[in-house]
């Protein structure tokens, strides 16, 4: 669906309310704090907002957010899990506002945040806007998953395949399905190549202005592959190896893109104690 331009004051606000809480929720990250009371926080504060909670009673699914930690990639379900020193986690949490869907997640770190740990969530977050910098009408999805699967693997991690972001706006889900890796590889001229290098065509759609999605790119440690754990939830790393993610709902404009979920408070501190 192609959305007009006074559909992005709605984004906008319904953005705004999901990036605030993911600000408001910080000083709650700690050793011994629980995810569940993490989430029933965010359960109140979307409540006070006036908002709606877009994941509770979503699929069956029955709380206000994801906290997935450590080597949990994503669809990690709040419970008693108590964090302990130098956790890393992602809180993923989707509000409506009057109709439209806002949906974002960032990390957080429960007390002392590990050098390497450091290393994926910096790259992680960069790798999010490598491909929000490839948005504008013109340029297709493809060209968003290579700037990601690029710079990711330039530092010799990898991207998760398993999941991908998807058009949203007056609902939760949409096409297209928005992948943080490319169907080709870039050449040293910037060319779209098989992986044997030949001069390949662009398979996927071309950005629209008008266009909203979530890029939420996934990136291991070690490699791509996941597994879902017996709850019909939780995806894993394979290897256990340590998991990040960030997520931005974005609209595309004539130039380039607006993004709705940017922290009003100008935060982004992975190393929330
Ligand atoms: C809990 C919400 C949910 C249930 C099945 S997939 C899913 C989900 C979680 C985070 C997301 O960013 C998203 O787009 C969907
Ligand atoms: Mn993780
Ligand atoms: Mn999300
Ligand atoms: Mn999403």
């Amino acid at each position: 669906r192609i959305y007009d331009p006074e559909d992005f004051a709605g984004m906008h606000a319904a953005g705004r309310v999901a990036a605030e809480i993911l600000d408001e929720i910080a000083p709650l990250v700690f050793p011994g704090q629980t995810t569940a009371e993490i989430d029933r926080v965010i359960t109140d504060l979307v409540e006070a907002k006036g908002a709606v909670s877009a994941t509770i009673g979503y699929k069956g699914y029955k709380h206000a957010s994801c906290i997935s930690v450590n080597h949990v990639v994503c669809h990690g379900i709040p419970g008693p899990k108590v964090l302990k020193d130098g956790d890393i986690l992602n809180v993923d949490v989707t509000v409506i506002v009057d109709g439209w869907y806002g949906d974002t997640s960032r990390m957080y770190v429960a007390g002392k945040l590990s050098r390497k740990a450091e290393r994926l969530i910096q790259v992680t977050h960069d790798s999010l806007f490598k491909g929000i910098e490839a948005v504008r009408p013109g340029n297709t999805f493809g060209d968003i998953g290579a700037a990601i699967q690029t710079y990711v693997e330039s530092h010799r991690m990898s991207v998760v395949r398993d999941f991908c972001g998807h058009g949203l706006g007056r609902v939760f889900h949409a096409p297209p399905n928005v992948l943080h890796y490319a169907p080709f590889r870039l050449n040293e001229d910037g060319q779209k190549v098989t992986i044997s290098g030949t001069p390949t065509r662009d398979p996927t759609p071309v950005l629209e202005e008008g266009m909203f999605f979530t890029i939420e790119p996934m990136v291991n440690l070690g490699r791509p592959e996941t597994k879902i754990l017996a709850d019909d939830w939780t995806a894993v790393t394979r290897d256990k190896s340590l998991s990040a993610q960030f997520e931005h709902s974005i609209g595309v404009t004539a130039d380039g893109c607006e993004i709705f979920t940017l922290s009003p408070g100008g935060l982004f501190h992975p190393t929330y104690s």
